[in-house]
């Protein structure tokens, strides 16, 4: 299933017609860029095109009141003063005698979203539109925002197609205070927004955007806010805070559907967020959330006012949502100390809601939202120093690297008798294995792993590899006779000078893994039902699950909170996954692995399974070749001890690896 891509040129029909500077930065050109550059790249085209339509009234009613409506009704009739003049009671917005108009058009294009994903015409989707929405409210307009499109279309999904849970992701960086209001008493609604918010000296300046404002009643714990209160937050920021704070309760949540407050003001160069975040994040972004809801993501468009990142970041979301290959992200140097004290309050704010969380640790000593009374010295010297560094003028980044589809999606290395999953290709020639290695090979096994047709599978492995990271193939499936052996092979002949680093997952027991180099080119991560005490290293990190990987709970939060941010800050150039024989994973569990892995190493993910497993080819081919993974059903409290244990492990590394910090 494809990708809809909503745009309708209508919406570019409006402007600031007097002299405003809170809202001179929302132009028309920004939906032209955008537009222009999925246009421009080839995108588009690859996109499924759904026309706009306006929102009824009756939908815009799902969030506005009927005095409101009738009010902005009258608008387009108004002369320019009754046009200033209505624009008065509302805050940093402004009207035009077509906003009205281009507002149902963005309200109307949202709910077109989600029913292109609800009835399956579509997978996912982005919807490019003007006037934003996530700050306006049930009686009134606000930051450039007149309709609340994304509150509409939750509420529209629950309505027409029964959604029971949504999520909705806010990573415009500004709070989308309205969206808050709509839902903070509302469970089936799980929203979660960062924004600056620099102890609420940054517009809205409203003291419930920050982190202790949780939800109310019924809807407590169902609204995460992680404030910015520092400007220059960059990838590691915002990859922390997806890993150890809104991942792990967006799958505890589970929703049926994802909607994305999609703002990219929160990119380098942004006048308003003054953040260092490179467009390319958002492809991490969106990929992180596509896994949720069986895939099931509207994307809907807010902020963003610096046109060149704007377009790039509205470019990278698009690719992912079409299932190209990931860029690579680079240098990863882990949070800084306000982002980890943003995220840890977060996670302690959220940590008697959600499980996932139970162990988060406790607030830092600098309780940092009594910090917001500055003294008005202390906030001169900041403005001034402030101003010449922070120049958003003179931010400069390199444009996203070009994200290369390989030829062949996934490739298959298997025993002539055992049939190829679909989908697969079948990787029968083998340029012939050195004399030097099949000798290496020999004497290195006795075992049967490495007889007549075990060679053949041996150099069809490596060349499946060289093949990996000439980027001819994206990623493979591997079944050998000895998995063992072929995972001990696979990272110690490694020749090849492309591959610099090896992220290696182990899933299941694996008897001994001495061959754990030091030299970090190799990173072993090993989930399974064993503690290995002693060989734990920098580059060796057993997880043990008390009740095995068939523990779901327990390896998804591994998954979440250790392997991702251990596999950014690595950034291998090739993932080896290994499924350890009778190592009781979940199928769901599997394909959500594979699904995040995608994330690493441009997609070259290798999985290794034994020939006895080919039952779960099918899923396994599947999660490849970028079938969303089927949602986690009926997640059980995770084990006390596997979450102290997880929580324990995080803390003694994090000296090693940046990205595990949660606590400052
Ligand atoms: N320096 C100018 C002050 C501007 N103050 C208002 C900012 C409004 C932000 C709107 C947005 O970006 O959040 C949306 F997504 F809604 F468009
Ligand atoms: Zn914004």
């Amino acid at each position: 299933m494809g990708t809809a891509l909503l745009y309708d040129e209508e919406m570019t029909k409006y402007k600031l017609l007097w002299v405003d500077p809170a809202c001179k930065i929302e132009v028309p050109e920004r939906l032209i860029v955008s537009y222009e550059a999925l246009v421009r790249s080839g995108l588009s085209d690859r996109c499924i095109s759904i026309p706009a339509r306006e929102a009824s009234d009756s939908e815009i009613l799902l969030v506005h009141s009927e005095l409101y409506l009738e009010a902005v009704k009258k608008t387009p009739y108004m002369t320019l003063e009754d046009l200033k003049e209505f624009t008065l009671q509302f805050g940093d917005v402004y009207f035009h005698p077509n906003i009205y108009h281009c507002a149902k058009l963005a309200s109307g294009s949202a709910l077109q979203l989600v029913d292109s994903v609800m009835t399956g015409k579509v997978r996912n989707g982005i919807a490019l539109v003007r006037p934003p929405g996530h700050h306006s409210m049930h009686g009134a307009a606000n930051g450039f925002c007149v309709f609340n499109n994304v509150a509409i279309a939750a509420r529209y999904a629950k309505q027409k197609y029964g959604v029971k849970r949504v999520l909705i992701v806010d990573w415009d960086i500004h709070h989308g205070q309205g969206v808050q209001y709509c839902f903070e008493d509302d469970p089936s609604v799980l929203y979660f927004s960062w924004h600056r918010y620099e102890h609420q000296n940054f517009w809205p300046n409203l003291r419930e955007s920050d982190y202790d404002s949780v939800g109310k009643e019924s809807g407590a714990g169902f609204n995460i806010n992680v404030p910015w209160n520092n400007v220059g937050m960059e990838n590691s920021d915002y990859l922390s805070v997806f890993c150890h704070v809104l991942l792990p309760v967006a799958y505890e949540f589970c929703p049926d559907l994802v909607l994305v407050c999609a703002g990219f003001d929160s990119a380098i160069g942004d006048p308003e967020g003054e953040m260092c975040a490179t467009p390319d994040i958002f492809a991490h972004l969106t990929h992180l959330l596509m896994n949720l809801a069986g895939g099931k993501l509207c994307a809907v468009l807010e902020g963003g006012y610096n046109l060149t990142s704007l377009a790039q970041s509205v470019c990278q979301t698009v690719q992912t949502l079409l299932g190209d290959p990931l860029p690579q992200l680079a240098n990863l140097r882990g949070p800084c100390k306000s982002a980890i004290e943003s995220l840890q309050c977060a996670r302690s704010a959220h940590r008697r809601y959600w499980s996932f969380l139970k162990h988060a640790a406790d607030p830092p000593m600098t309780d940092i939202s009594t910090k917001h009374v500055k003294s008005a010295m202390e906030e001169e010297e900041k403005t001034e120093m402030a101003e010449e560094e922070r120049c958003t003028e003179g931010k400069v980044w390199p444009e996203p690297p070009e994200r290369l589809c390989p030829p062949v999606c996934s490739a298959s290395v298997l025993p002539d008798d055992v049939a190829c999953p679909d989908g697969l290709k079948r990787l029968s020639s083998s340029k012939d294995l050195e004399p030097l290695l099949v000798s290496k090979l020999k004497n290195r096994f006795r075992t049967a792993a490495v007889d007549g047709d075990g060679v053949t599978t041996f150099s069809r492995l490596y060349t499946l590899i060289e093949k990996l990271v000439v980027n001819e193939i994206r990623n493979g499936l591997v079944l050998v006779p000895d998995v063992a052996a072929a995972m001990m092979c696979v990272v110690q002949d490694l020749t090849s000078d492309l591959v610099k680093r090896v992220l290696v997952v182990c899933v299941g027991k694996e008897k001994e893994l001495d061959y754990i180099t030091t030299d970090g080119k190799v990173l072993v991560v090993q989930i399974s039902s064993e503690d290995s005490e002693e060989q734990r290293s920098k580059y060796y990190i057993p997880v043990c699950l008390k009740k095995g990987c068939s523990d779901t709970s327990g390896f998804i939060q591994a998954v979440l909170g250790l392997l991702l941010p251990l596999g950014y800050e690595y950034n291998p150039d090739l993932v080896l996954l290994v499924r350890m024989p009778g190592s009781g994973v979940v199928d769901s569990m599997w394909q959500q692995l594979i699904g995040l892995l995608q994330g690493f190493a441009k997609g070259h993910t290798l999985v290794l399974m034994q020939v006895n497993e080919k039952a779960c080819m099918g899923s396994t081919a599947s999660a490849l070749l970028g079938h969303p993974a089927p949602p986690l059903q009926d997640l059980q409290t995770p084990f006390p001890e596997d979450g102290d244990a997880l929580e324990r492990l995080r803390e003694r590394l994090q000296a090693d690896w940046k990205m595990l910090q949660t606590t400052s």
